[in-house]
């Protein structure tokens, strides 16, 4: 199953319990534009170098499309039209005025030095700058991107729009950026983890996890968790993974990655073989890396009671079911992983207002929203008898189902 199959499978698993006719469905579903355009360069050496990229806008009825950007070796327009759709539904499950896309390029980043990324960052400006914009579609960081990526976006769009740094988010903070974006996401992901353990009624210091992906996302929430005393137990990138059953130190681990670019190596665990964390033996297993890592083959596998999915997509539709008939708690990526895309709301007002928020007032209003984020789609899953991932679907689509039928067409 794709990707984007998987998503449309979720949608109507909520569409079905909500009686939604098949005109609604398509509708939903039909994404607004799809563009896919080349970006030709030249390298360092002299040579031209060509790469497709992507902007899948899939719905606006809430308000302007809103998405990241992933600069990924794997990247396709089926992966990113799933991300698109999954944003029009997290927006909305966080009830902030946007609707959904997201953006790709097929790179891998680690070919290119700093001055040929900057050149691809703007050639893909060149190709999209029509179509987005602060009140159009505002992209962001994702996999593979970052603030300085970003800050390169603005000052491309600037060229042909002036003055106008609410076009972007997820920027430095010395360049318009919000103070405590680049750790939203992950504080995000720790706040609903927290949040659950407590519906639960489970202490975090009698908590164990593991964490798949040592990122932006990745790292962060190792961070709060550790500091809300949850025992990291195992922590894999893309290069290796450690394990320590005691809790690995995360502060040494985080300097350990920051200075050799991983985890391998780490002197305070043991080594592990990377997709074994996702099996290994914890309370609560947090994705944070690429899609479809949970599947039909090592769902029955996973020991976690408890999974919080801080990455986009990582449970295809047989892996949940399994889960669901094993009684662990999903905690969906729209709901779990959405602190990101709420503090870059948060980013794109100060820029339309001029004015700046300090850190604190940035992280408290992100925790009330994800708190009451979480509180909806717990109640809902409640009321109706579902898995959450069903519930967060029910109150995504119904919000907006409400704003296309209020709007009409
Ligand atoms: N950056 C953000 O604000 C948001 C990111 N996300 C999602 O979170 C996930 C991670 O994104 P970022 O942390 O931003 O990306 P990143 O590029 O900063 O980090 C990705 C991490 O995943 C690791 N990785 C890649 N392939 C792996 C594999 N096969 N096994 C284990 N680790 C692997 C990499 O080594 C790296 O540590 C993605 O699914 C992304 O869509 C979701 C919401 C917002
Ligand atoms: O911050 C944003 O606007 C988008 C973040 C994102 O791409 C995501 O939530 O998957």
């Amino acid at each position: 199953m794709t990707a984007y199959a998987a998503t449309v499978r979720y949608f109507n698993e909520a569409a079905d319990l909500m009686g939604l006719s098949q005109n609604m469905r398509t509708l939903l579903l039909t994404p607004q534009r799809e563009v896919k355009c080349q970006i030709a360069v030249q390298k360092d050496d002299g040579q031209i170098a060509t790469y497709i990229g992507y902007r899948m806008q899939h719905d606006s009825a809430r308000g302007p499309m809103k998405g990241g950007l992933r600069f990924d070796p794997a990247v396709d327009a089926d992966e990113v039209l799933a991300l698109a759709t999954l944003m029009t539904w997290k927006t909305a499950v966080v009830n902030i005025p946007y609707g959904g896309a997201k953006g790709g390029i097929a790179v891998d980043v680690k070919s290119l030095s700093q001055a040929e990324l900057e050149r691809v960052t703007r050639g893909f400006v060149d190709a999209i700058h029509d179509v987005i914009g602060p009140d159009k579609d505002i992209p962001a960081p994702d996999m593979g991107t970052n603030a300085q990526v970003m800050a390169w976006i603005m000052s491309q769009y600037q060229k042909y729009h002036g003055f106008n740094p609410a076009c972007v988010t997820g920027k430095p903070v010395e360049l318009h950026g919000a103070d405590g974006r680049e750790e939203a996401t992950g504080r995000g992901v720790a706040t609903v983890s927290l949040a659950l353990l407590k519906k639960e009624r489970r202490p975090p210091e009698q908590t164990t996890a593991a964490i798949q992906g040592f990122g932006n996302v990745g790292t962060y929430t190792a961070e709060f968790l550790h500091e809300a005393g949850v025992k990291i137990r195992g922590v894999s990138d893309a290069y290796g993974a450690v394990w320590n059953e005691e809790g690995l130190d995360i502060p040494a681990l985080l300097a350990h990655s920051r200075e050799t670019g991983g985890v391998k190596d780490f002197n305070g665990g043991d080594s592990l073989e990377g997709g074994a964390v996702l099996t290994s033996d914890v309370d609560l297993l947090i994705p944070a890396a690429i899609g479809g890592v949970l599947t039909a083959e090592n769902a029955g596998d996973v020991r976690a009671r408890y999974i919080v999915e801080a990455a986009n997509n990582p449970t295809r539709p047989e892996a949940d079911e399994i889960f669901h008939r094993n009684g662990v708690q999903v905690v969906p990526d729209i709901l779990a992983n959405a602190g990101g895309v709420t503090v870059s709301y948060f980013e794109w007002v100060q820029n339309r207002q001029h004015f700046k928020w300090d850190k604190s007032r940035v992280r408290s209003e992100l925790d009330k929203i994800m708190n009451a984020s979480f509180e909806a789609v717990w109640e809902r899953a409640t009321a109706k008898k579902v898995p959450l991932r069903t519930a967060a679907y029910l109150v995504g689509i119904g919000r907006v189902g409400r704003a296309t039928v209020l709007a009409g067409i």
